[in-house]
């Protein structure tokens, strides 16, 4: 056994549950190789019987990274835990290097672990990450808001919360990231303890990367002040925007109904509850939804629009959705223009960004299309909601097509043997920050998306 503090290790992983078992992401630097062995001994200390395996991506991107690949498991069969090598086996692009590599980790990571039944990813990210981050965020924003000539008061601040210390990925697996609040020197001096090495990839001194740039501007002068200080400001930053996630997820609970599939019903009570940030914040949630984009509309535009809104009736578009303010309420819907084409349905893919497809019958002959004109022909009751928008909406849903006929729209009738369509919660769909939870659940419920799975923290649900 390791000879490590146990309470170093219990403070690191006590409160996560390994019920369902769990993989560690290891590169073979130091810091995942530390997230290794200290969750080995706190594992072997308190809950032998966990399922874990060690997973390292080799994205064949050096020379050395087969034999770094190698080295883990080398390590891993010393220590007795079970490990795989993955290779990113597809096309490089030649622009964006690293945000593709990361892309593919989580994927092949998220593989990984559902090949074996775990919903759980631990990276090793540590406080030097973070501050990394954070920092790198408050460049770039502050750039942004000189070039738009705004104050930095301005400041939208959501990034800065840095990373979460759990993140949902693909609506199914949680990454957890325990060593977020730990120093890299202080897990090298854990590893040089126990006469651990680890690999030193050279990318992260490449400074043609910013990240490298930024990592090497921490290391002299004020570094040390500058990483607590970032530490800090991500502490508050994280608090806040939880904070207004609940303040949104309130205001989206008492004021949003859903009348029709593609339909959001926004109460205009809303305009004036109280808040005026979390209703904002709600108005971008529910616009990247409705519209099925993966980033929140821009907070300037969002402002703007909440401004309209309050001087009355309007019809108008962003994020691709339409909202339309009328007497009988606010209603947000996928605008029209750039819908798919109609193509083959294929098994688990996310159409328009707004809607997952299961595909029970695989027979290959299927089409799926917007409902569009079929759409007209669809008698819909008079009820509180207007008609025409409600077909409006049921237009931009998908719909099967075989023969150069439609079948309607899925979940209805003989199509609900052949396909399912579930929402999917469009900003959130990728993935999760443990921050965005309480906005996440409620629009889940309100769209008819699936649960978000528990968080795998002792004393935590998703209700
Ligand atoms: N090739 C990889 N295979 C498996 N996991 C990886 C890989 N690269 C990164 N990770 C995971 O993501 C975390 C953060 O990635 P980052 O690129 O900052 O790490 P690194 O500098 O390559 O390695 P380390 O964090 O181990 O020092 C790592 O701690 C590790 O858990």
């Amino acid at each position: 056994m390791l000879d490590i503090e146990p309470d170093l290790s219990t403070s690191l992983f006590s409160h996560i549950d390994f019920t369902s078992g769990a993989v560690a992401a290891v590169s073979g630097g130091s810091d995942s190789t530390a997230l290794l062995l200290l969750l080995k001994h706190h594992l072997d200390r308190t809950a032998p019987a966990t399922k874990l395996l060690a997973v390292t991506i080799d994205h064949g991107l050096r020379s050395g990274s087969a034999a770094e690949a190698q080295a883990v498991a080398k390590l891993c069969a010393t220590h007795g835990i079970p490990h795989r090598i993955v290779t990113w086996s597809g096309p490089k692009p030649s622009t964006g290097l690293p945000a593709a590599a990361r892309e593919e980790r989580y994927r092949l990571l998220a593989e990984a672990a559902q090949a074996q039944g775990f919903g759980l990813i631990l990276t090793g990210h540590t406080a030097d990450d973070q501050a990394e981050t954070v920092l790198m965020r408050q460049g770039r924003e502050e750039g942004l808001a000189r070039n738009e000539g705004r104050g930095l008061v301005e400041l939208s601040g959501r990034g800065l919360a840095g990373m979460a210390p759990a993140t949902l990925y693909d609506w199914r697996s949680w990454i957890v990231r325990p060593l977020l609040g730990m120093r890299r020197a202080a897990l090298r001096d854990v590893l040089r303890r126990q006469n651990v090495g680890w690999a030193d990839d050279p990318t992260n001194a490449d400074e043609a990367f910013e990240r490298p740039r930024m990592r090497a501007a921490l290391a002299d002068g004020d570094g040390a002040r500058r990483i607590d200080d970032a530490l800090a400001l991500a502490a508050h930053e994280s608090r806040a925007r939880g904070q207004l996630g609940l303040g949104a997820a309130s205001l989206i609970g008492d004021f949003a109904t859903q009348p029709a599939c593609g339909l959001t019903r926004l109460d205009p009570g809303l305009l004036s509850a109280g808040d005026e940030r979390a209703t904002i914040y709600a108005l971008r949630i529910l616009l990247a939804t409705a519209g099925g984009i993966a980033f929140l509309p821009d907070q300037a535009r969002s402002e703007a629009l909440f401004g309209r809104l309050k001087a009355g009736f309007l019809c108008a578009t962003l994020s691709r959705t339409v909202v339309d303010f009328r007497r009988a309420g606010i209603f947000l819907r996928r605008e029209a223009r750039g819908l798919p084409a109609a193509a083959a349905a294929t098994d688990s893919t996310v159409w328009d960004g707004r809607r997952r497809i299961t595909l029970n019958d695989s027979s290959g002959a299927l089409l799926i299309a917007p409902f569009g004109t079929a759409a007209k022909r669809l008698a819909i009751g008079e009820g509180k909601t207007p008609p025409s928008l409600m077909r409006a909406a049921l237009a931009a849903e998908p719909a099967l097509w075989q023969a150069g006929e439609c079948l309607g729209l899925p979940g209805h009738g003989t199509t609900s043997a052949m396909v399912e369509v579930r929402p999917v919660v469009a900003p959130f769909a990728r993935f999760l920050p443990s921050f965005d939870l309480a906005p996440a659940r409620v629009v889940a419920g309100l769209i008819g998306a699936a649960p978000v799975p528990p968080l795998p923290f002792s004393g935590h649900s998703a209700g």
